[in-house]
């Protein structure tokens, strides 16, 4: 290492946040290039699944801190040197700007993308350089973002979630994945989860002329009916009753092959279960509640026949009624909740082979459902190693030769790594730049709690947000608020706009801070009366800026969820999200593209972003190998069927 480089490492305190897949070989990196004060926050405890690629963890370590356990295995080969973990969210107030301020760079190695923009807004006001990174498997990237000198990490709009149609996932599959939305976000959550909630398994009197039964009790238990023969029941009505309604409309199937009902008579003509295993042995009080031992189903990779489909689904409906049964009525699908898997692999592929679909394993059925990449440690450790050599270039003052990089799947102009010039800020945004939001709400009918909730936490991503009008105080929120203050606020928070003390309505520019980001930004609000309800379900519009897009709806997704996540786990996740209109992404601004570019042959758009993965979302790479919707998905809008509207899903 050069004289310069060493002189920088040595003399750099540096700030890593996230001590998973990214952050621990970021750390075992940093402390062998000879960085000698290095700080970890991580607010997680080790856990089993996290052992395979998390390498300086071991079993004995499961439950303890990742960045007190992190520090210490490091210390073992580089006893010399400083390192302080914090076992702490970064969101903690202790974290303010003074803190970051201590910091030569911030290094994020993080899973989700509320964490990553609060950090990204106390770099900004902290004036500290931050280095960002995420990886999906083979892909991954690193971006550098430094005040005033490149954008930060929220000038460009994230990807949309990608969406299907309602009618392909209520009516026409074609590939698996509509198989797994179906069984996830509409037969499961009809049987397991809320039942306030819309659902297109809802079928329409006009479609139900069989029978007469009331259709919205079609999936309701009568008292009379055990667990067996209502599973049974279930499965005729969507596998067998509902394939051959649709197969009525001859119009659908014009240009398509049509589906087969399946009935459970014909796939399992001898009335009882065949149970194979044997439960007494293989249950006990900790193992999760599982059909696989019962029926004798051993690996998780073999694709089970539609005779063992059935089976499963009758069992896993059988063991909800009869063991969880108080969760019904509030789950929502969990990837780690080996049931609801299990189910609805099940349903997957009993619906899969009804349309003539190739089934698949309850262990692929699991990573399409619960939005699984698995991550790839080898992206990690490279990822790790281009995040210190920006770091490197920024402590050494060398910005001109910063570059964001991405780790691609395939190669691209015969290279696996391409290296990009930072981009200009974007002028409209508000995080980082002075841009007024304009809001268009009703402001006689919106509570202020929508306002603060569904604008400025899940939009606007603030985490101890005040809200002005003028002088007047309308809103604050944080630990050592005054209780008749307090309680003023409680009440304010219930009243509408245009009723609160301070008066709401049009023309009103409101003050929205947050102290702990020192972020501010103002906000026009447009009272408007009508809003289209299927584009604008909230009644709120929110335009001025080219951040989020629908971010609340991405489903974030650990180390892989480079965007977002969103988890997220299941983190800035809101289906009751308000619109945001983008303004057009950097308009005016210059964007600069490598040297790469220059030499390929693809150079007749030499202004326009290179066909490089998109920032945010390294799916989107130049690669002919990729399939286009076979991962992942969520649905989160239940429209009328028969229009066809996007069904949301994440990625
Ligand atoms: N707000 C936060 N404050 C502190 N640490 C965070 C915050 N959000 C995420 N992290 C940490 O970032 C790390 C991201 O690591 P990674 O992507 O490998 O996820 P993981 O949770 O370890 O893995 P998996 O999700 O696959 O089990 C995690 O250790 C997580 O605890
Ligand atoms: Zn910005």
């Amino acid at each position: 290492m050069a004289d310069s480089h060493l002189q920088a490492v040595k003399g750099a305190k540096v700030l890593m946040v996230g001590a998973g897949g990214i952050g621990c070989e970021l750390l075992k990196t940093l402390a062998l290039s000879g960085f000698e004060d290095i700080h970890i926050i991580d607010m997680d405890t080790i856990e089993v699944s996290n052992l395979n690629r998390q390498f300086l963890f071991r079993q004995s370590h499961v439950g303890q801190s990742k960045a007190k356990v992190a520090r210490d295995a490091v210390l073992k080969f580089k006893p010399h040197i400083n390192i302080k973990p914090y076992h702490a969210n970064v969101k903690s107030p202790e974290f303010n700007v003074e803190f970051f301020k201590q910091f030569s760079v911030v290094l994020n190695g993080l899973d989700n993308l509320d964490a990553r923009r609060h950090v990204n807004r106390l770099c900004l006001a902290a004036q500290v350089p931050l280095v960002e990174s995420g990886t999906t498997g083979y892909l991954g990237q690193v971006t550098v973002h430094v005040k005033g000198k490149t954008e930060c990490y929220e000038c460009q709009p994230k990807p949309t979630p990608k969406s299907y149609p309602v009618c392909t996932i209520t009516s026409t599959p074609s590939k698996f994945v509509h198989c797994v939305v179906w069984a996830k976000d509409l037969l499961f959550a009809k049987l397991f989860g809320d039942k306030s909630q819309d659902n297109d398994l809802n079928i329409r009197p006009s479609d139900d002329g069989n029978t007469s039964k009331n259709p919205e009790d079609v999936f309701e238990r009568s008292s009379d009916e055990n667990a067996e023969k209502y599973g049974r029941r279930i499965h005729d009505h969507v596998f067998g009753y509902n394939i051959e309604l649709a197969l009525a409309n001859d119009e659908t199937w014009k240009n398509r092959k049509k589906p087969s009902p399946i009935y459970i008579k014909d796939v399992l003509p001898d009335k009882s279960l065949q149970r194979n295993g044997h439960l007494e042995n293989c249950t006990s009080e900790d193992m999760p509640i599982s059909t696989m031992p019962t029926l004798g189903l051993k690996n998780p990779q073999d694709i089970w026949s539609l005779a063992e489909n059935a089976e499963v689904f009758l069992e896993s409906l059988r063991l909800f009624i009869e063991k969880r049964d108080k969760d019904i009525g509030n789950l929502i699908f969990d990837k780690d909740d080996q049931l609801a898997v299990e189910f609805v692999t099940a349903a997957a592929n009993i619906r899969a082979s009804s349309f003539g679909i190739p089934m698949h394993s309850l262990f692929e059925a699991k990573g399409i459902a619960g939005n699984i990449v698995h991550a790839v440690a080898t992206t990690n450790a490279i990822i790790a190693g281009l995040i210190v050599i920006e770091a490197i270039k920024i402590l050494q003052c060398d910005f001109h030769n910063c570059r964001m990089s991405y780790c691609l799947e395939h190669p691209s102009r015969k290279m696996l790594l391409m290296p990009v010039e930072p981009f200009e800020a974007n002028k409209s945004c508000y995080v980082c730049s002075e841009q007024t939001l304009l809001l268009e709400i009703n402001t006689w009918t919106t509570k202020l709690r929508d306002f603060v909730e569904k604008i400025i936490r899940n939009i606007l991503g603030m985490n101890l947000p005040i809200v002005m009008h003028g002088a007047n105080l309308i809103y604050e929120d944080g630990d050592d608020i005054e209780e008749d203050i307090a309680t003023n606020y409680a009440r304010n928070l219930d009243k509408v706009l245009a009723e609160l003390p301070s008066q709401v309505t049009n023309g009103t520019v409101l003050t929205v801070e947050d102290l702990q980001q020192e972020l501010t930004c103002n906000i026009n609000i447009k009272h408007r009366e009508e809003f289209d309800e299927e584009k604008h379900p909230d009644g709120m519009v929110l335009s001025g800026w080219s951040g989020h897009l629908n971010d609340n709806k991405v489903a974030s997704n650990k180390e892989n969820d480079i965007s977002s996540a969103p988890s997220a786990a299941a983190d800035a996740e809101n289906p009751d999200g308000p619109d945001v209109v983008p303004e057009k992404p950097h308009s005016g601004s210059k964007r600069k593209i490598s040297e790469v570019e220059e030499s390929s042959d693809n150079s007749e758009n030499p202004s326009s972003k290179p066909n490089l993965p998109d920032r945010e979302n390294p799916h989107q790479v130049d690669d002919s190998n990729s399939g286009d919707d076979d991962d992942v998905v969520m649905l989160v809008a239940l429209p009328e069927a028969g229009k066809k509207k996007r069904v949301q899903t994440a990625d």
